[in-house]
């Protein structure tokens, strides 16, 4: 993962599956050439292959089942992600909890795959715990603020500076913030209080033009 971080979280809205989940990813893709910028895309697993063979951006899955490879109905493991094209994988978003044992696992799978992994935290107290076991990324995301288009860097800035603060102990792991942000500003925001990057949904999944948002974004991402 290359710094700044734009990290777009595709979730599961109208426009994140099929022909528009298609059609948004090569938007991003286009503004991710056009400024030279890695824009990394985490969409769902049925998209997985369809986006990564239509787009060269790095594609993520939204989550991955830590069980093994075998007789688990319905999971999606970290060597399925691997062999559809993703690179990498979110885990433990507030909108898909796993249990810390699972996180690990998780992680360690991906890491002997050459996934990434980004693991989401809801608050400070987790990042230490997250951070020793060495994932790519930890984004910190405030929950209340998810969706609410009012963003993590104006509302609760704090919450990114201790985080900063304290990933500084796991020097190999980056720490980026996501929840509501909507503007260049947050995103400039974010950055100026020591994230690497951010983490982006609906801002851009529910906009009636994804790619100005986009380019909005990665702009004020590279002025900082
Ligand atoms: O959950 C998020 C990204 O993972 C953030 O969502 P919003 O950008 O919609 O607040």
């Amino acid at each position: 993962m290359k710094k700044p971080v734009i990290l777009i979280n595709f979730k599961a809205y109208d426009t994140s599956f099929g022909k528009k989940g298609v059609e948004i990813a090569k938007q991003i893709e286009k503004i991710s050439m056009e400024y030279s910028t890695e824009i990394i895309i985490s969409v769902p697993p049925t998209e997985i292959y369809r986006i990564a063979s239509e787009v060269s951006l790095p594609v993520f899955a939204e989550h991955v089942d830590s069980n093994s490879l075998g007789a688990y109905t319905g999971s999606v493991t970290p060597e399925m992600v691997k062999e559809a094209g993703g690179k990498g994988t979110l885990l433990n978003h507030s909108e898909r909890r796993i249990r810390i044992d699972e996180i690990a696992e998780a992680i360690n799978r991906s890491r002997k795959l050459d996934l990434d992994s980004v693991v989401c935290v809801d608050r400070n107290e987790l990042v230490r715990a997250i951070g020793t076991l060495k994932p790519t990324s930890i984004l910190i995301e405030p929950p209340e603020l998810i969706g609410s288009g009012i963003s993590v860097s104006k509302a609760r800035p704090e919450v990114i500076t201790e985080a900063v603060e304290q990933i500084k102990e796991f020097p190999e792991v980056m720490l980026i913030a996501g929840a509501g942000i909507t503007s260049g500003e947050d995103v400039a925001t974010a950055i100026k209080l020591g994230a690497s990057g951010i983490g982006v949904a609906s801002a851009v999944m529910k906009a009636k033009d994804p790619m100005r948002v986009v380019e909005e974004f990665v702009r004020s991402a590279k002025s900082v």
